[in-house]
């Protein structure tokens, strides 16, 4: 199998990571790293000779992979499509706002290729498709993050989140409520919307919860296949404790079935 030039979008906690891990997997060379402009002399400071710094994916990139938060799909993954090249998304919180899901698609028929929804900090989303084949009766995810997990949301100006004592429901309602209101934790909510019921039917509940330490992701699913209950108990990222470790090595595991020949 030849050689794959894979370029990153994003070098925040994940992509540091993935840059690291990925060197290992035979086959694939991450070549280029896109950031934008006021973050692009720390990315050079800290990535290895031979990676270079950009602002936008090059022409010669093969495979892209998203790790940079929302604005990211817009501006890098749709023109990326557009002009044939394959890309892997996590920030599918962006992928639940009006249109996005269609102008993904329309770029990547435009440039005959695919975009990868992956399935980031969750097991289970093969499962969820599988079953709505059949019809789905109900899909419910709670989200527990301890309470600093919530800062910078609007949990922060509804809620002390210091000196919460209990676990407290910050949201209750739709994971297109989730996805308005929590744009940025709502990756996961997007990702079972998109997988299951869609946005308005699945239910969403989100919790800050001073009794944990973990990313705690909890579905139920019931449907015409039965029934289907998981729960994540996802240890953070030490460089950003709202992101869970698996989101990289779900991003690992989709490099490396790109590059070997029997896929799992
Ligand atoms: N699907 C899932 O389960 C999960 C998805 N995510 C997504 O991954 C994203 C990245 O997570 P972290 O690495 O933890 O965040 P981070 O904040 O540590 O890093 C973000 C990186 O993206 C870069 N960036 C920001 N805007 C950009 C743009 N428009 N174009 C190119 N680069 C840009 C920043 O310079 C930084 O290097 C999150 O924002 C979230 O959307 C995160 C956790 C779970
Ligand atoms: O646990 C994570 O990595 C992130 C998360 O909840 C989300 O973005 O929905």
């Amino acid at each position: 199998m030849p050689q794959q030039q894979l370029t990153l979008v994003g070098f925040g906690a994940i992509g540091r990571s993935v840059l690291q891990r990925a060197a290992r997997i035979d086959g694939l060379r991450i070549t280029h790293i896109v950031v934008p402009q006021e973050h692009q002399a720390a990315a050079r400071a800290a990535a290895p000779e031979g990676v270079e710094i950009c602002a936008e994916v090059p022409a010669q990139t093969q495979l892209v992979l998203e790790c940079a938060g929302h604005a990211a799909l817009e501006q890098h993954v749709v023109p990326a499509l557009a002009r044939g090249i394959e890309c892997a998304v996590l920030s599918i919180g962006a992928v639940a706002e009006p249109g996005m899901l269609e102008r993904l698609e329309d770029a990547a028929r435009r440039g005959d290729t695919q975009v990868h929804l992956l399935s980031g900090a969750i097991g289970g989303v093969d499962a969820l498709a599988a079953a709505r084949i059949a019809g789905l009766d109900e899909v419910r995810y709670t989200g527990r993050k301890p309470p600093a997990s919530w800062k910078g949301t609007p949990a922060e100006t509804a809620f002390d989140l210091a000196s919460l004592r209990e676990p407290t429901v910050i949201l209750d309602g739709s994971a297109r409520e989730a996805a308005r209101l929590y744009p940025k934790n709502a990756n996961v909510a997007a990702t079972i919307a998109l997988a299951g019921l869609g946005l308005d039917a699945t239910r969403v509940r989100l919790v800050a919860d001073p009794g944990v330490t973990e990313n705690i992701h909890e579905i139920h699913v019931r449907g015409a296949f039965g029934e289907m209950d998981i729960t994540m108990r996802g240890k953070p990222l030490e460089d950003n404790p709202k992101t869970s470790a698996l989101t990289v090595l779900s991003a690992l595991r989709f490099l490396g079935n790109r590059a070997c020949t029997v896929t799992l």
